[in-house]
């Protein structure tokens, strides 16, 4: 019996300890892997769009690594090598070059530059790009670029474009447009629908797109709890600033100051040093207040078409990862819920006073544990009010506002839509203008 049961303990023991090994080590690698995943912005637009243009521009400014599949695909077509013709066919053709070809040319530029920040610019095309994409580099995209331009825009810019390219004459342009809206929209509405797609209206100077442009990728400096050394530099003399700040990234990567693995396990995004008292804070002069910020000249712009999946309709935790990465800013979230009463006569739903929740930092990050604790009275929130929304007794849908900054913005000005029967969540372009660093 001693021996039967000696028989079948000890295989657990070892069954449990090889089952905790696996659990740890995959904790491991998850971890590393968070910590080493380059951080990809895919640029989209029609061919004229300005991509090319824009990612110059944020590459100077935010010290991205700018690749361009159509750049990429155009030197390989030069340099004689064995896929040369057929590429230069297809490009003339305006038709897409099959994407093992591309990613692979994508993956050694990744690989050999030394940034970890990529701009990909004019990729995926088509949605065998993306799959191929993900298949080879293994990453998804963090955000998506979209350049929305009129059409006649994009064949004026290109027709002027004057570089010699073999496809920018009119009757290539017609195809690459007709490629455009059957190919490579729908995997912008791919994007769209996992909430990571900032469409920016292309209309403008140059330098007027690139003002829509530079809030969103400020606002990347929190993403994913990873904390992107995202700082503006417009100057030459910015340079010795940012080398700075990679020096002190690195050193904090490489020391228990580390921003993601820190000693204390509680403590939001590990960070051990983040609970200590500031040791130069009695003689540090008083920070100053945040910026005002600006008002939004446009609040009637169209809703920009950022989707999230709505994670209170499927009551699992609520974090700011859910929100879009331009709402994912270190600042106090504000939730209103807006709740009809009942319909009157004739038939005008009733709206009660907002009641605002304030949500004030620490922030959430990747990372389940912070995800499923910080924030929690914005989940205990989202929690009840997510049964409220979707089966409740009210007549109308109930409207959910939630904006973020100090001090509480206009309401009718920054505000995310609740659409409970389209099941997302829909962004107003005027969120955006919180971001102005
Ligand atoms: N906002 C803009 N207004 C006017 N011309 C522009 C603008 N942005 C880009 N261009 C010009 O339009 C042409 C196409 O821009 P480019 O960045 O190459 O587009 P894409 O990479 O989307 O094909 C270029 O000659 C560029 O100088
Ligand atoms: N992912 C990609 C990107 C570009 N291309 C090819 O390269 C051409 C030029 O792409 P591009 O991004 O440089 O230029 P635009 O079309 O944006 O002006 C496209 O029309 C395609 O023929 C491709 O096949 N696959």
């Amino acid at each position: 019996m001693k021996y039967r049961i000696t028989r079948t303990k000890v295989p657990n023991v070892l069954r449990f300890m090889a089952f905790f090994k696996t659990v740890i080590a995959k904790l491991a690698t998850e971890a590393t892997s968070n910590r080493c995943n380059p951080f990809i912005t895919f640029v989209l637009g029609g061919p004229g769009s300005g991509k090319g243009t824009q990612c110059v521009k944020i590459a100077e400014t935010f010290r991205f690594a700018h690749l361009s599949a159509g750049d990429l695909l155009r030197e390989e077509m030069s340099s004689n090598s064995e896929n040369g013709t057929m590429i230069h066919d297809i490009i003339k053709d305006g038709k897409i070059v099959p994407s093992e070809i591309t990613v692979n040319l994508l993956r050694k530029a990744i690989h050999s530059s030394g940034n970890h920040k990529f701009l990909i610019d004019g990729f995926p095309r088509n949605e065998e790009n993306r799959i191929a994409f993900e298949r080879i580099v293994g990453v998804e995209p963090d955000i998506v670029l979209f350049f929305d331009c009129p059409e006649e825009e994009m064949v004026k810019r290109v027709l002027n474009r004057n570089q010699g390219r073999v496809d920018d004459n009119i009757d290539t342009i017609k195809k690459r447009l007709e490629v455009f809206k059957k190919l490579n929209l729908p995997v912008i509405d791919y994007y769209s629908a996992k909430g990571k797609v900032c469409k920016i209206n292309a209309v403008g100077t140059v330098n007027e797109v690139f003002e829509k442009v530079k809030p969103v990728l400020a606002a990347l400096r929190y993403c994913e709890g990873r904390i992107l050394d995202i700082h503006e530099s417009s100057s030459s003399s910015s340079s010795s600033a940012a080398a700075a700040v990679d020096a002190a990234t690195r050193y904090h990567n490489r020391t228990k100051h580390s921003l993601t693995r820190g000693a204390t396990p509680g403590g939001p995004r590990g960070l051990d040093w983040a609970n200590q008292p500031n040791p130069f804070l009695p003689s540090s002069p008083p920070s100053p207040p945040p910026p005002p910020l600006s008002p939004e000249p446009h609040d009637d712009s169209p809703p920009l078409p950022l989707r999230l999946p709505p994670p209170f309709l499927r009551r699992s935790p609520f974090s700011r990862l859910h929100l879009p990465p331009p709402l994912r800013l270190p600042l106090p979230l504000r939730l209103e819920v807006h709740r009809p009463l009942h319909l009157v006569p004739p038939r005008q739903p009733v709206q009660r006073q907002p009641s605002p929740h304030r949500v004030p930092p620490p922030f959430p990050t990747s990372s389940p544990l912070a995800t499923t604790t910080l924030l929690s009275s914005s989940f205990l929130f989202l929690f009840f009010l997510g049964p409220l929304l979707t089966q409740g007794p009210l007549p109308r849908a109930p409207r959910l506002d939630i904006s973020a900054g100090p001090p509480p913005p206009p309401i009718s000005a920054r505000r995310l839509l609740l659409h409970p029967l389209a099941g997302g969540l829909e962004v107003r372009r005027a969120c955006l203008s919180i971001l102005q660093p």
